[in-house]
């Protein structure tokens, strides 16, 4: 997979090639290039925001200046398109207004070849840039929760992450993506607890069905505790959730 990043704050994408994520890139797993959007800039003081129209606080990144990047850092085939392609890449577009970036987002992209992200800045970008962007390739404007950050980077980071660990090879045991939080095999639930050694720490022990090796045992009490803290913590996936007559006699206790 390759992906593309643009923004005025390029070392604030560093930690993308650290740890696993950065192993995965040396070996050739993901493509990671980060563009500094100034590098479009077309004055002296290197504008990429002004006043918005219709008055209000704050400044807009000016559609000129994204309008170039973009055209460079999309060019299919080009430069960052991977090989063989003349497929445009998704423009992933992280913004407090967007469509929630779920678990079942990151599967889609991960499917994807090529991804480009733009980052805003300030109240937004000039929403003719998506527009005009959306005229030759698929736009993902995305949020990544209910709250606002200062700019999109971090939300890309958090982004990019739960997409490249789902790319095969990238994590050392793809069994561990199998059981997370949301994924398929748990129905979509959240993960119940996880325990190692010692057995007991601090006259809290571990529970017993977990050292029995029954695997019958510890797969329903694993399923078990999952459907009480989905039901706990977030009632409503239990609304998607396909659950047996043996899930709804624990969720009715
Ligand atoms: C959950 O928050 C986000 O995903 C998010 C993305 C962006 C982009 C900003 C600047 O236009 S502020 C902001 N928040």
């Amino acid at each position: 997979m390759r992906i593309d990043v643009v923004t005025i704050f390029p070392d604030y994408l560093a930690p993308l090639r650290e740890a696993l994520l950065g192993k995965a890139i040396d070996r050739g797993l993901l493509e990671v290039a980060v563009h500094d959007l100034r590098g479009w800039t077309h004055d002296v003081h290197k504008a990429v925001d002004d006043s918005p129209y219709g008055g209000g606080p704050g400044m807009v990144m000016k559609p000129q200046v994204w309008g170039d990047a973009l055209d460079a850092v999309c060019a299919s085939p080009g430069a960052g398109a991977p090989q063989d392609t003349d497929t445009p890449p998704r423009l992933v577009v992280p913004t407090p207004s967007g469509r929630p970036f779920t678990q079942a987002v990151a599967e889609e992209y991960a499917e994807e070849p090529w991804l480009v992200f733009a980052c805003g800045r300030y109240e937004g970008i000039d929403q003719r840039v998506i527009d005009d962007a959306a005229r030759r390739m698929p736009v993902d404007e995305v949020s990544i929760g209910d709250y606002v950050l200062v700019g999109g980077e971090v939300a890309v980071m958090v982004i990019v992450e739960a997409v490249a660990r789902l790319l095969p090879g990238v994590l050392g045991n793809p069994a561990s993506a199998k059981q997370d939080s949301f994924s398929a095999s748990l129905s979509g639930l959240l993960e119940g607890p996880s325990y190692t050694r010692p057995e007991v720490w601090r006259d809290l022990a571990v529970p017993d069905v977990l050292r029995s090796g029954n695997h019958a045992a510890i797969e329903r009490w694993r399923r078990d505790t999952a459907l009480e803290r989905t039901f706990a913590r977030r009632p409503e996936l239990l609304d998607d959730a396909e659950l047996d007559a043996a899930d709804r006699a624990v969720l009715d206790r």
